[in-house]
């Protein structure tokens, strides 16, 4: 086994990356044609230009009920001087999509006749020539183009198809790409129960994203059973597939310079190497090759990486074989919340929520791991900070790509502010509700939701910040830091606030004194956030400092986080809410129930959405919800308390 680890020697920028491959692989539209039946077309990319071989219709066609006459017969007939036609000779009973009869050119409809007797009708307008007549051909004519070399049939070419007399459509064959997932500690969730996954093991998810990514863009995707970190292994399976019958190969993982990670070495020992290392993050140690002429790909192993190498290489190849252009994604002027550092000389796609506050899209970023496959699945838009950029500040004029629809972030509510569990009922509520709304929210402690407000950059806040000398929530803070933004306060929830402990409470502990043991290692929120100001109240009041806490200094952001903190053991405690003692099955110690509020602009207060979500928290359904996770009380809940 080697133990040799891989440098990137020479990172290219994305579009030089991107230029050599296209480049050495120029095979535009190179895939052969198949043809297949109309259904089967659909999705798929026309090999030639397809004409129709009959017209449609390819009769003249009655185009409602009623009569048809030769329209010279009927002219001069009016109100007052009506004329009678003879039924059979004259005047041709018939319905919609019938032949018109030999010597007709007109239908009248059957409510602007009067019968006369048995075969005579009378009519007091007359029929102009091929009046709700559709001639032949109307719609097709035999001969002409129905669609042009290199268009992709959409569901609603299959009619056309058909009506043109089109059996047997020629398609480009799709190109079939082999994937295969590396890593020992891969395990294939068809075959692994949840609950038996032990530490060390990873689900592997990148081959059927990718395979779906690539069905999408039109190409087709074979599985490959993941294989071990095993140089040899790893290299008889590429040139296996190589010599097969695929158009491209990919491996997943072990692209970049770890001791085992072998897409490198397989590639040099196969085939040639055009890129190693590409200037993008995430995605950056993504290897480009050829191997007998076929492309490789050694995509990297972490979700984002995977997905982003797949969507600036392969899927643009895919496509150039096929024949059509690589569209790029539409993009929008956004205002981010708030500056964001990167690194110089590498482009980053930062993954973003958006939502329309006011007259500006604004970006709020997400977490930018490349191993969070939710920072991509949650993002609505991605901001792509150029290589030459430190990054981005919150007054600068970006772009953000659009991963959904414009409208669906017209119809996003965006919160920042403090964590709480019931947003989560909320929005499933508001989704599930007749106006679709999506609830976006950003957990940033209840000071930075109503900094949020004051920059204008969220719709409401989320908070609960206890004045410790008047023991109220909120009003004070709101008139101290939003002199200038008129808001109105309304409750969301009252909530438990208490100690989060490991199950059976294995330390002893039996209060916020306890914090203070030297055996207790304490998991802190971030300053800021009202569990923070409540924790340093609290402390005031019992005489601790900080200084005497473990752990005093290490943060996290959601009470979810403080649980997660528990339950790995990182530690023995953290203040948080009961619901998420409850997620996790830990025990909880009650401290101080806390009021939970909305804090709400006037500016957007009366806006549909708002309305929707005031709407929404007022009913039955959403409280009993609420109950049911514990640890809350809805009495105050949608009562408007300033
Ligand atoms: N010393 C350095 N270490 C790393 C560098 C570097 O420049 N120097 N680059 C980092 C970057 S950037 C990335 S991206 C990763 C990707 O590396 P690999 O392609 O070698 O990926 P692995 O190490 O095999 O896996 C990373 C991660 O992803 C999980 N994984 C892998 N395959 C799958 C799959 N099919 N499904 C789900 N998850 C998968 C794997 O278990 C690991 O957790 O390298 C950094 N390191
Ligand atoms: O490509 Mo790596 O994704 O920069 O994290």
């Amino acid at each position: 086994m080697t133990t040799k680890r891989n440098v990137y020697l020479k990172m290219k920028p994305l579009e030089e990356a991107r230029q050599i491959l296209f480049d050495h692989f120029p095979g535009t539209g190179s895939m052969a044609a198949e043809h297949v039946s109309p259904p089967e077309s659909v999705g798929r990319i026309l090999a030639e230009p397809v004409t129709a071989a009959v017209s449609s219709p390819n009769f003249h066609a009655a185009a409602m009920d009623g009569v048809a006459v030769a329209a010279e017969a009927t002219f001069g007939a009016s109100e007052s001087r009506p004329k009678e036609l003879a039924v059979g000779t004259q005047a041709r009973f018939l319905n919609t999509g019938h032949v018109m009869p030999e010597g007709t050119n007109a239908v009248i409809m059957i409510e602007n006749i009067q019968t006369v007797g048995e075969d005579r009708i009378r009519i007091e307008a007359p029929a102009f020539p091929w009046q709700h007549v559709r001639k032949m051909g109307e719609d097709i004519v035999a001969t002409e183009l129905l669609y042009p070399r290199g268009h992709r049939v959409s569901p609603y070419c299959v009619g056309a198809l058909i009506s043109g007399g089109i059996y047997r459509v020629p398609v480009r064959r799709k190109p079939r790409i082999l994937i295969i997932p590396t890593g020992s500690e891969l395990v294939d969730w068809r075959a692994t129960a949840p609950e038996d996954l032990k530490p060390g093991q990873v689900l592997e998810t990148n081959a059927t994203v990718l395979a779906k990514m690539i069905e999408a863009c039109g190409g087709e995707a074979v599985r490959h059973d993941r294989v071990m970190d095993d140089l040899d292994l790893i290299r008889q399976t590429v040139a296996e597939a190589v010599a097969g019958d695929v158009d491209m190969v990919m491996t997943i993982g072990g692209s970049s310079a770890g001791s085992e990670d072998y897409s490198l070495p397989v590639l040099q020992s196969l085939g040639q190497m055009l890129v190693h290392g590409v200037t993008i993050m995430p995605g950056k140690p993504v290897i480009l090759g050829d191997i007998d002429g076929k492309p490789f790909f050694g995509i990297p192993g972490y979700p984002v990486s995977a997905i982003i190498a797949l969507e600036q290489f392969v899927q643009p190849l895919i496509k150039r074989m096929l024949g059509v252009a690589d569209a790029p994604r539409r993009t929008v002027p956004v205002v981010p919340t708030r500056k964001i550092a990167s690194r110089l000389g590498v482009e980053e796609f930062l993954r973003v929520k958006l939502g329309q506050v006011g007259d500006r899209i604004v970006a709020t970023p997400l977490p930018r791991g490349a191993g969070m496959i939710t920072s991509i699945t949650e993002a609505d838009g991605i901001i792509r900070i150029p290589r030459q950029a430190e990054g981005i500040k919150d007054s600068d004029p970006v772009h953000a790509e659009l991963l959904r629809p414009l409208s669906a972030i017209e119809h996003t509510i965006v919160i920042v502010g403090s964590h709480d569990n019931t947003l989560d009922v909320l929005a499933d509520h508001l989704r599930a509700g007749d106006g679709a709304l999506t609830l976006s929210s950003s957990h940033v402690g209840s000071m930075g939701g109503l900094m949020a407000v004051k920059r204008g950059v969220c719709h409401l806040a989320g908070a609960h910040l206890l004045d410790t000398e008047t023991g109220e929530y909120n009003l004070s803070y709101v008139k101290r830091y939003l002199p200038d933004t008129p808001v109105r306060i309304v409750n969301l929830v009252m909530r438990a606030q208490g100690l989060i402990i490991p199950r059976g409470n294995p330390k002893g502990i039996k209060g916020i004194e306890d914090l203070g043991r030297d055996d207790i290692v304490f998991m802190n929120r971030q300053g800021g956030s009202g569990t923070r100001i409540l924790l340093d109240y609290r402390l005031g009041q019992i005489g601790l400092s900080p200084e005497q806490i473990n752990g005093y200094t290490s943060e996290e952001f959601t009470h979810m986080n403080v649980a997660v903190a528990v339950l790995s053991g990182t530690a023995d405690a953290g203040l948080g809410i009961f619901a998420a003692a409850k997620a996790l099955d830990l025990d909880f110690i009650p401290v101080v129930t806390e009021q939970y509020d909305l804090i709400i602009p006037e500016a957007h207060f009366e806006s549909p959405n708002i309305q929707v979500l005031l709407e929404t928290i007022a009913t039955d359904g959403f409280k009993r919800r609420v109950e049911a996770l514990g640890g809350y009380s809805t009495s105050k809940t949608g009562t408007v308390v300033g």
